[in-house]
């Protein structure tokens, strides 16, 4: 059966943040994710998961500067530190919360070294961050991104994350699949998620072209449960997308789901 996440920074927006834990348990929902735990303190989110019951599935290692555009620390240079710090807290949360995985953002392309130097520094990160997260039982993942919607993220598809894969060779490491930026960079989901099933930890979904839920937009999310079924996908799938309307009218979709 498909476990679907509600992603807290997307869905449920009508809602202060601590009131869509909820909201989404409300709607059925056994799990969730969002962007970044750390302007709250862990107890506090882990009294409203167990309030709630709640698993958390996912939440992202701190991304910088992330008001000013930064959009993660793993691949720049002279900010190794911060980004061993940021897999430290990481990881802190991650163990309070009973969270299994990471998320791990790349970061933008620094066009004042080379792309060989910067791929380095990228692969030495995630080397660490992998045998860090190895030592506490969670997974480390990497999310390539559409270079629409974020223009010079660094991992800008899926075969530069399998690549990334082959040469850090990390047990620990593995792919956020979000089937949203796939279908906007590669296309060819299914085949994507074929060609690399035993690296994917993870999957998110919206709807191309505007990001909406499943069932508004481009991407025929029927046949591609039905696969991700037929293929014993075991993980989550992650709920990333911008709700048309008031969320809980957007799940129409996901009924049966949400009710096993
Ligand atoms: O935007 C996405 O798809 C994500 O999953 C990131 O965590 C945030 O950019
Ligand atoms: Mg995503």
């Amino acid at each position: 059966m498909l476990k679907l996440s509600a992603n807290l920074s997307f869905l449920y927006q009508e809602l202060p943040f601590l009131d869509r834990f909820k909201a989404a348990a409300k709607d059925g929902f056994k799990g969730v994710e969002y962007l970044f735990p750390y302007e709250w303190e862990s107890s506090e989110l882990l009294s409203l998961l167990n309030e709630n019951g709640l698993q958390q599935v996912l939440f992202n290692a701190s991304a910088g500067d992330w008001a000013a555009g930064e959009k993660g620390l793993a691949s720049l240079s002279g900010r190794e530190q911060e980004f061993r710090d940021s897999i430290f807290l990481a990881l802190e949360y991650a163990t309070a919360l009973q969270c299994p995985q990471i998320h791990i953002m790349a970061g933008l392309r620094d066009e004042t070294i080379s792309h060989s130097a910067q791929l380095e520094i990228y692969h030495q990160n995630l080397a660490f961050a992998a045998e860090e997260c190895a030592k506490r039982q969670v997974v480390a993942l990497i999310e390539p991104i559409n270079a629409k919607d974020m223009p010079g993220f660094f991992l800008e598809n899926i075969s530069m994350a399998a690549s990334v894969l082959n040469i850090v060779d990390h047990p620990s490491l593995r792919i956020q699949f979000d089937m949203y930026h796939i279908q906007r960079t590669d296309g060819d989901i299914c085949l994507q998620f074929l060609a690399n099933a035993d690296k994917i930890g993870h999957i998110q979904i919206a709807n191309p072209p505007h990001r909406y839920e499943p069932g508004n937009g481009e991407i025929n999310y029927p046949y591609i449960f039905n696969f991700l079924k037929s293929e014993r996908y075991s993980g989550w799938i992650g709920c990333e997308y911008k709700p048309s309307t008031t969320t809980s009218k957007t799940l129409g979709w996901a009924k049966e789901l949400l009710t096993q």
